[in-house]
């Protein structure tokens, strides 16, 4: 029986020839079908390859009773539930190289079609009316573009944007001042770029930490006449905020190419005569859509050939052997990455993780894996996993360092995990109690006693009477309940810790007015 492929999106006729070449796969094409029939359809199925119309669902994937991987012709995968493919043991792959130029190039061609009011022109002169008094554009010369967001998509833009003489001032987790330099741009903090920019344009996944990103108090914060463009995803900026930042008159004009929801009709924001937008069109060249379809198509043809793929999203790559003595420490590998990861707001450029005790005697780079996803999914989200969290962190230029030793100073195992940047460096410690399971033992120099779940607050201050009732009194203002409290020092009167757990998620500005206290110096707030 061939391997059945579905093709539920439109892709490119030639970028699928690899599959057409295969003789031991089937293809059918169905574009545009409703959950429903795709339910319906998918059954009979071992691969599915989508763009972003598809959403493939949980209740897709578990309707899917034969369905071994998923390939994204394409960079996003926010319309794929993820977590339910890894669970029902689903491949996905995605094409993250293929359309880079042809999204660059469309946000380019929105910016200066923005800037010249080119969209509106033409629709006028359509219309039997010859105005150039109304069209009078800016130009881009000597004017700053604010990037968020500088992965593959946000560097080719600073590329191109350095071409039309701009000045560039970017921010991503990953830009150092090296990197930055090196670029000829500048880099700051998004409040940085909000305020100096003229035209701001985003290019993050939509996670959430990037969700609404841009607000009504991010538009607030922006220079006058500031415009605006999104070709990366709907939800990074706030559809009502931008509406309403418009009619005020603090933003000129807007460039949108995805939208919250898709397709994106009879919105109030098309009313608006400075908006001007495409219909998810980043991606659609010929080009990118050939190489994006030969890149998913490679993969799928490879897998069922039992060779590795290129571009897993969530490939699980664990030897059973193996797996058996270091699964009980997948999850406590990855929650020690996540709590390094909100320890610090700078860039991270090393990683060094040290296992300790009997886990040194096996082969643990999947934990290692697990650790480095922790960390760079705060970034990162779902564009990082197991299987591609060192090949991100290299991209990324942040060193990866494994250790081991046998002997675990009073515990069976430890792992220690300690993250570097360029002016820090964070570590934390954690074992499993035989019985009692996980535990965080150490915080930086600190020795603890905390299991690894629920909402941290880990907060740095000075050892000094009324400290700790300050933050308690403070927090029961705030109606928020302290399950549990531990305190470490380094010498009395010196600096001190506080790890608590609490019984709900901390609010930023509740963080701000922890922060504000006298002799509290840092707070962080940890979801584990
Ligand atoms: N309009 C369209 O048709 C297309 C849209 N896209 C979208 O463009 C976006 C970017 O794609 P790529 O550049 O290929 O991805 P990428 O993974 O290479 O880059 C994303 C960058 O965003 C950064 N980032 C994450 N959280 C951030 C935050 N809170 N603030 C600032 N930066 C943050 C990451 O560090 C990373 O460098 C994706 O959402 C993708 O789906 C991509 C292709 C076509
Ligand atoms: O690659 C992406 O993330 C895109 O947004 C492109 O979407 P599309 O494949 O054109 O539906």
């Amino acid at each position: 029986m061939p391997i059945q492929v579905l093709i539920s999106d439109p892709l490119s006729e030639d970028g699928i020839y690899p599959l057409q070449q295969a003789t031991n796969i089937q293809i059918e094409v169905a574009t545009g079908l409703n959950e429903d029939a795709l339910l319906e359809k998918i059954k009979d199925f071992d691969a599915l390859i989508v763009r972003s119309q598809t959403q493939v669902t949980r209740k897709v994937i578990e309707a899917a009773e034969k369905l071994k991987m998923i390939g994204r012709a394409g960079v996003g995968v926010d319309n794929i539930d993820l977590e339910a493919a890894t669970e029902h043991g689903i491949i996905v792959v995605n094409a993250p190289d293929g359309n880079t130029n042809s999204a660059a190039e469309h946000t380019i061609a929105m910016l200066t079609a923005l800037a010249r009011k080119i969209p509106q022109a033409f629709n006028a002169l359509k219309n039997g009316i010859w105005d150039r008094k109304t069209f009078i554009g800016v130009e881009l010369k000597n004017k700053t573009l604010g990037i968020i967001g500088l992965g593959r998509i946000g560097a080719e833009v600073a590329a191109r944007a350095k071409g039309q003489r701009m000045n560039v001032i970017a921010y991503d987790p990953f830009l150092t001042k090296e990197k930055a330099q090196k670029m000829g741009i500048d880099f700051g903090t998004v409040d940085d770029v909000i305020r100096a920019a003229d035209f701001i344009t985003v290019h993050t996944p939509l996670l959430k930490e990037t969700k609404h990103l841009l607000n009504k108090e991010a538009f607030a914060a922006m220079k006058d006449g500031v415009q605006i463009i999104n070709c990366a995803r709907g939800g990074i900026i706030d559809e009502e905020a931008l509406y309403d930042a418009i009619v005020s008159g603090k933003v000129a004009g807007a460039a949108l190419d995805v939208f919250e929801t898709e397709p994106f009709l009879d919105h109030k924001l098309l009313t608006l005569p400075q908006v001007i937008a495409t219909p998810h069109l980043g991606a659609s060249t010929v080009e990118a859509q050939e190489s994006v379809a030969i890149d998913v198509s490679n993969d799928i043809v490879a897998f069922f050939n039992g060779d590795p793929v290129r571009n897993p999203v969530n490939l699980p790559s664990v030897s059973k052997d193996v797996l058996s003595k270091i699964e009980p420490f997948f999850d406590l590998s990855e929650k020690l990455g996540v709590f390094l990861s909100r320890m610090t707001n700078e860039a991270v450029e090393e990683i060094n993780i040290k296992y300790a005790g009997e886990l040194a005697n096996y082969d643990v780079r999947a934990l290692t894996r697990n650790t480095v996803k922790g960390i760079l999914k705060r970034n990162l989200g779902s564009h990082v996993n197991d299987v591609n969290a060192k090949f991100m962190a290299d991209r990324f230029g942040v060193k990866v360092n494994e250790h081991k030793t046998t002997t675990a100073k009073g515990f069976l195992h430890l792992i220690t995990v300690e993250l570097l940047t360029a002016t820090t460096t964070h570590r934390v410690a954690g074992t499993l109690l035989n019985g009692l399971g996980a535990r965080i033992v150490k915080v930086d120099d600190y020795v603890v006693d905390i299991v690894p779940e629920g909402h941290l607050l880990y907060i740095e201050h000075k050892d000094q009477p009324g400290a700790i009732g300050k933050v308690g009194t403070l927090l029961a203002m705030e109606n928020i309940n302290i399950a549990t409290m531990q305190v470490g020092r380094s010498a009395a009167g010196g600096d001190a810790i506080m790890m608590l757990t609490v019984d709900n998620v901390v609010q930023p500005e509740e963080i701000e007015r922890l922060i504000a206290l006298e002799d509290i110096f840092a707070v962080k707030a940890i979801d584990l």
